[in-house]
This record gives C-alpha cells, structure tokens and sequence, in this order.
C-alpha cells in the first residue's frame, strides 16, 4: 500500500490493524507527494518485497484527493476504474492533447476490472477514472476542462499514476482508493476536511481486506477484465 505522507500511511495501518491485518503481508509506505516521488518509492518497495521472496500480489495507491461532484462529495470514497495522467501531454492555443496520442507511452492504466469495481460496490464508493495531476486544480475551469476531457471521473489525486506506472513495470496489478477531503474546483482551504477524509480511509481499509479475501475465493469467476489491465504493458 501506498500513501503520499505520514497521515495517509496511518490512517490506511490503522484499518488493516483494525482488521486483524497490521501489516500482514501489506506493507504500507509514504512515498512522498507527487508521480515523481510515487513511482519511485514504489518501485523501490516492490523490488524489496521480491528480493525478499515476498512478491506483492497486488499494490494499492491510496490517499485523501479532490472529489468530483456530484459522484464524490467530501468524506466519501472513491476506487478508479482507470488511473489517468491528466496533464501528460502538450499544451498549445488549440487545447491539450495527451501523451499517448503524441505517440509517447500511455497516459492511462486499467486496474483489474473484476476486482476493482467489486472493491468499489463493497465501500460504497464511486467508481470511475481517477485523475493523476502534478498541479492540484483550483480553479471552476480547470475543473470543467478535466471533467469534458475525462467523463465520469470521480476523484483527482497526485500519485495512482506514478504507482501504477511502477506496478505495470513489473506486471504487478494495481489499485487506486481516494478518500476525498475536497472538492475538484476552486481553491478553498477553509472546506478541507482532511480529518474526515482520513477516517474514511482507516474504515476502507479496514474492510479491504476482506474484500480482497472474498475476491480471491472467487477469482476464478471473475468477468474477464477489461483490455489493457495494467498486466498487460501494451500502450493504449
Ligand atoms: O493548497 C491547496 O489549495 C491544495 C488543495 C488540494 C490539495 C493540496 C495539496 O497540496 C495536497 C496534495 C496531497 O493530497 C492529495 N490531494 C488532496 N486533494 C487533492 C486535490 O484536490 N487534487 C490533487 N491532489 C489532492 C494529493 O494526492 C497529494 O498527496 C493543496
């Protein structure tokens, strides 16, 4: 499990302690803010893990981030059905196109379909594309052009891609859970509610494991998932 700071860390080790799970097979790193920070923490992590004969099954990026209204009002959840680098690509006067469409790599990555919308059903989370941004938005616009770029996203964070990114390195499947303590608009500081937003992630976290137990016991009649799950590195 992957979390940006020290708050997030403990609020996600909390639920899995309080699930009888304190770290039992997950470990759960601050990486540090930002895609940059993320994929790098997160690779070193996973190459730890293996070194020590301990290849993690799954790897999780979670945090607080910015909701999408109406899907994702402040202290609820929200599982990405696909993690999104929304600002990798090329500006111009015309309007923004992503990467992949430049013929650079993918901006996009899919976590297990079966897995990561049960996860979602059973938190009662939204449940769509999660945005990965290197600038928080703050503005109405900004909001609106994410939004029409990105349909039916539900949250806005700083780090799934960079974790995924990492992940689909070493076909390792990923998740993405956002607790969301603000909303995807103008800048606000005075209606961040951080504290609720963590509580919200200690109670996910604290089910996650049982979710994943279930999902397990039914791997073999999962739908098959969606193309392009992150074990699959082919550019989309
Ligand atoms: O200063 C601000 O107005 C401001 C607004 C939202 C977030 C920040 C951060 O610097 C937090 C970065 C940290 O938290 C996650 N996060 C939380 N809310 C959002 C958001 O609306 N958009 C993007 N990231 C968010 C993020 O994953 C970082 O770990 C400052």
């Amino acid at each position: 499990m992957l979390t940006a700071v020290d708050a997030e860390r403990e609020a996600v080790a909390a639920g899995l302690a309080a699930a009888g799970a304190p770290g039992g097979g997950a470990e759960v790193v601050a990486a540090g803010v930002g895609p940059a920070a993320a994929a790098a923490r997160a690779m070193h992590a996973m190459l730890t893990a293996c070194g020590a004969g301990r290849r993690p099954g799954l790897v999780v990026s979670a945090g607080i981030g910015g909701g999408f209204a109406p899907a994702a009002p402040v202290g609820s959840l929200a599982v990405a059905r696909t993690i999104v680098a929304a600002d990798l690509g090329v500006r111009t006067g015309e309007g923004f196109t992503p990467v992949a469409e430049l013929g650079f790599g993918r901006g996009e990555h899919y976590p297990p379909a079966g897995l990561s919308r049960a996860v979602a059903d059973a938190l009662g989370a939204a449940y769509g594309p999660v945005l990965t941004v290197g600038t928080v938005t703050g503005t109405a616009e900004r909001a609106a052009e994410l939004a029409a770029r990105h349909p039916g996203a539900v949250a806005e964070g700083m780090e799934g891609f960079g974790v995924a990114e990492a992940a689909a390195q070493l076909g390792i499947p990923v998740l993405e859970i956002r607790a969301v303590s603000n909303a995807v608009g103008p800048r606000d500081r005075a209606a961040w509610r951080i504290g609720e937003a963590l509580a919200a992630l200690t109670a996910a976290f604290g089910k996650l494991p049982g979710i994943l137990e279930v999902e397990a016991a039914h791997d073999d009649t999962d739908e098959p998932d969606e193309p392009g799950d992150t074990e699959d590195t082919g550019d989309r």
